[in-house]
């Protein structure tokens, strides 16, 4: 039997806010208040994984160190963190918040043997994003170009990579729905799971991402979406239940 399709519910936090980017661009920001609030809100909701994103670390612009740390803590469900993981400091204090595992981005294309290291070291605490505009990664915050995106994979699967998190910039914040195309292409360049990311925007994307379990489709974040109230996440829950 096939899983459900696992949700994250995503807070991305910039400057102490939970805010939504649009295509992850600096400068888009609309502010939904406290990241704790929002955090406990999915978690009584149901949601079993929160998607906590620390966007002044991966834009270079400070930290909510802090905060990630006290929302972290605070949860009982499973958390994935992201944003700015780049050396021993920084995945050191995200590892420390008792997250369930970090996702490192920039790391990937630019220190690759850190991110080698890493991977033999932690494991499936570690799932790398691949965040593509086109077949084009980009890193420091999606500001700078990286790589080929399949390269980059085939270079991480040799690595054991466990896990990735894929991201379509161009349809990120934009409630258009997600690129099922990417993603049936990533899923059949890899045998690992992979946690769609971006765009989502109604129920039937849900249903339409759980049509690609069976293709290697693990779980999908949620950001706009229900922020926007587009619907609630105990209907998405329904939605992709199995
Ligand atoms: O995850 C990052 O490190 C990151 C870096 C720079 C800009 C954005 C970043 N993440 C954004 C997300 O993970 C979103 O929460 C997620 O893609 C949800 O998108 P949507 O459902 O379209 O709001």
């Amino acid at each position: 039997m096939t899983s459900a399709l696992e949700l994250l519910p995503a807070v991305d936090v910039r400057d102490g806010q939970a805010v939504r980017l649009v295509h992850g661009e600096s400068g888009t920001e609309t502010s939904y208040g406290s990241p704790l609030e929002a955090a406990l809100a999915w978690q009584r909701s149901g949601a079993e994984w929160l998607h906590l994103v620390d966007l002044d670390a991966a834009f270079g612009t400070g930290d909510n160190r802090q905060l990630v740390r006290e929302v972290t803590e605070a949860m009982d469900i499973k958390v994935e963190l992201s944003g700015g993981i780049r050396d021993d400091a920084s995945l050191a204090a995200a590892l420390a918040t008792g997250c369930t595992r970090v996702n490192l981005g920039t790391a990937a294309l630019e220190t690759p043997e850190w991110v080698a290291k890493v991977i033999a070291e932690h494991g499936d605490k570690i799932a790398v994003g691949l965040d593509v505009r086109g077949t084009t990664l980009r890193g420091r915050g999606w500001t700078r170009d990286g790589g080929d995106l399949y390269e980059t994979l085939a270079r991480l699967d040799s690595e054991g990579c466990a896990r990735y998190v894929v991201t379509d910039i161009a349809k990120d914040g934009t409630l258009e729905g997600p690129n099922l195309e990417l993603l049936r292409n990533v899923c059949a360049a890899t045998d690992k799971p992979v946690v769609a990311s971006g765009g989502v925007s109604s129920l039937d994307d849900l249903r339409a991402l759980s049509g690609l379990v069976p293709l290697g489709v693990e779980g999908a974040i949620v950001g706009k979406a229900l922020y926007a109230k587009a619907f609630t996440l105990e209907e998405a829950l329904q939605a992709v239940a199995g």
